[in-house]
């Protein structure tokens, strides 16, 4: 039998928003996988990747998942005993969810009760992203659970708020002159400080307010506009966003990015967003034209995830 295979994801819209309640819109990114497999542990990412399992393995055993989604720790610490890691090309801290691929991976592996993705009920659904958010928040503290909710799917998933979320169509892509598009930071994030950052600028009123009214507006707006393939409304509402990010999520705004995030905003030729937490790893990208942003970034590593 053939291992199965865990995605990366791309959070196109919702990276922090869903922690609160807004809208979020997720998609498995099938460039970067990784799958559980068994070694002699003779590389060093190899036997790094077992350490950390192992580390993990005791976190999963104080963990008290209810009854439906409990996972065979044991079993899982005697794999890891005989070699077991996590053999994954999904860059770690770039956003793009490589300890959610592990922690939808372990889960497929260890759950004692199986569940299968390709019919699982809503209801179930809601209750597995909570299982997920407690699992993953060993890595990096509070976590909404989409990460391993959507590699372990392997669809792209809505959210719609905390308690409501499905699976959704995106729209097919077109080979137009429209692109959304991955841009390298060059440098490695840190999703646990990162929202850290985010829950003391919580503590503000004032912060809390914009978040709402303004942040959660707009994303969900790019959303709605998106999925209808309304790309006049969309383009408008992803400014805001980039907009707003600019002034509010500098934190997470890697120091590389700070030039051409502003850079888009003043030209309208592209705008930035954050992918994931940020911090450093990789920025989204859209344009209406990608020739024309290609060419205003150059020097910096791109990667086209859509056409339209
Ligand atoms: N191949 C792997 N083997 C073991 N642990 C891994 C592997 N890939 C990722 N991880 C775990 O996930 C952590 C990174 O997760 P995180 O900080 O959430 O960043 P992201 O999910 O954005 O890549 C790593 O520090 C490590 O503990
Ligand atoms: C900041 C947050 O909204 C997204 C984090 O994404 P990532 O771990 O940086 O891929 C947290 C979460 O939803 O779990």
């Amino acid at each position: 039998m053939t291992n199965p295979l865990f995605y990366a994801k791309i959070i196109l819209f919702g990276e922090y928003g869903m922690i609160e309640d807004s809208q979020g819109l997720v998609v498995p990114y099938s460039f970067y996988k990784g799958t559980l497999k068994f070694s002699d542990l003779s590389s060093e990412f190899e036997l790094k990747s077992n350490r950390h399992l192992q580390k993990y393995s005791e976190f999963l055993t104080a963990l008290d998942l209810s009854d439906d989604f409990k996972l065979d720790i044991e079993s899982f610490k005697n794999d890891i005993s005989n070699g077991l890691f996590f053999d994954s090309n999904i860059p770690q801290g770039y956003g793009v969810g490589s300890s959610g691929a592990l922690v939808a991976a372990i889960f497929e592996k260890y759950s004692i009760s199986k569940l299968n993705p390709e019919n699982i009920s809503k209801n179930n659904l809601k209750k597995l992203k909570a299982v997920f958010g407690e699992m993953e928040s060993y890595f990096h503290g509070k976590s909404s659970g989409m990460d391993p909710l959507i590699c372990y799917m392997n669809l792209p998933i809505l959210i719609e708020n905390k308690e409501n979320l499905d699976r959704v169509n995106i729209p097919e892509g077109e080979e137009g002159k429209g692109a959304i598009f991955l841009i390298d930071s060059g440098i490695t994030g840190e999703t646990g400080p990162m929202i850290q950052i985010f829950f003391e600028k919580m503590k503000t009123e004032g912060f809390r307010k914009t978040l709402k009214e303004e942040f959660i507006r707009y994303n969900n707006a790019c959303i709605e506009s998106f999925l209808k393939k309304d790309m006049n409304p969309f383009f408008r509402n992803l400014k805001k966003l980039s907009h707003w990010a600019y002034e509010h999520f500098r934190p997470m705004i890697p120091e590389s990015i700070f030039n051409i995030w502003k850079k888009g905003l003043d030209s309208n030729a592209y705008y930035l967003k954050l992918c994931g937490s940020g911090g450093g790893g990789y920025i989204l990208g859209f344009t209406k034209d990608y020739a024309k942003a290609e060419k205003m970034l150059e020097g910096f590593q791109k990667e086209v995830i859509y056409r339209f």
